[in-house]
């Protein structure tokens, strides 16, 4: 499958290529019997920030963990449809594979009990990068690619454990850059780090846009409005989450076209 074209929205968002990253078809998920996503389709804009919305229970991170494939080690969780990167199913790529072109970035900072240096190093031999001072290199770039490296470049043996949340926040999305992915994909990244921290992040997010595709579920509506280009709202029918809208991030927050997506932008639901 060719990368699709996504028509009108183009027009309204000069930034972004006019091609879709990730396509997603009648895609959903279900834990043993219960479906909690339905049918969901949906083209991912490449090198824009996409923003999953919608009230608690919807879908959003199942969603967002179907697309590198870490649905695949929850018991009794089934993914239907399907999912593209570009031309290809993810479902027919090597996981490994998948997720170093995908990463993913979590609520609450999860660095490894390592040092800094070796959470950055260890994703990058286990990724065969043989080379010392090539991961040296990647090491080095991706911590200032976060804005890490001035700030600790001489502690980069002692514990990611010592970091502030906000660092180790950044340290965590360093560690998804160091493998050069082409898209990432971010859960709430903000919501576990105080106001300073979480503003840090945010900024950080806004710049990785262009080289990279996010794909950021947030409950913050404000800031899915500060920094996302393309927003998609969910909604739960009949117990099961689907995407109502999904468009411009002004068209959505400004001009919906559907009624529940105007009611949770301006607060009078969910
Ligand atoms: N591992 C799991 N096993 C069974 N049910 C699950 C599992 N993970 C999520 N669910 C259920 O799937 C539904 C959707 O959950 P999910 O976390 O994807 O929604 P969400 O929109 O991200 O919610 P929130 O905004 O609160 O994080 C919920 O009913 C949840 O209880």
């Amino acid at each position: 499958m060719m990368a699709t074209r996504i028509g009108e929205l183009v027009e309204t968002q000069a930034c972004c290529e006019p091609s879709a990253h990730l396509s997603l078809r009648n895609v959903s998920v279900r834990y043993g019997e219960q479906t909690v996503l339905s049918e969901v389709s949906l083209d991912i804009p490449r090198g824009c920030i996409t923003a999953l919305i919608g009230p608690s229970g919807c879908g959003k991170t199942s969603l967002l963990s179907s697309l590198n494939r870490l649905t695949d080690h929850l018991p009794d969780c089934h993914v239907g449809g399907t999912i593209w990167l570009d031309e290809q199913r993810i479902s027919a790529l090597d996981a490994l594979q998948l997720r170093r072109r995908i990463g993913m970035i979590f609520q609450r900072p999860n660095p490894f009990p390592f040092s800094v240096h070796r959470n950055l190093d260890l994703p990058l031999r286990e990724h065969g990068v043989r080379d010392k001072a090539e991961r040296e290199r990647r090491i080095e770039q991706a911590l200032r690619d976060v804005g890490l490296w001035n700030e600790i470049r001489d502690r980069l043996q002692s514990s990611a454990l010592r970091l502030s949340g906000g660092q180790q926040q950044r340290l965590c999305i360093a560690r998804a850059l160091v493998l050069a992915p082409e898209i990432l994909l971010m859960d709430e990244p903000c919501s576990a780090l105080d106001p300073l921290s979480a503003s840090v992040v945010e900024d950080l997010i806004k710049r990785l846009s262009g080289r990279y595709t996010v794909i950021i579920v947030t409950h913050n509506l404000a800031q899915a409005r500060r920094i996302a280009n393309y927003t998609a709202f969910f909604w739960t029918r009949e117990s099961q989450g689907c995407l109502i809208e999904f468009g411009a991030c002004q068209q959505i927050f400004e001009q919906p076209t559907d009624a529940l997506t105007a009611a949770y932008v301006a607060g009078r639901s969910g």
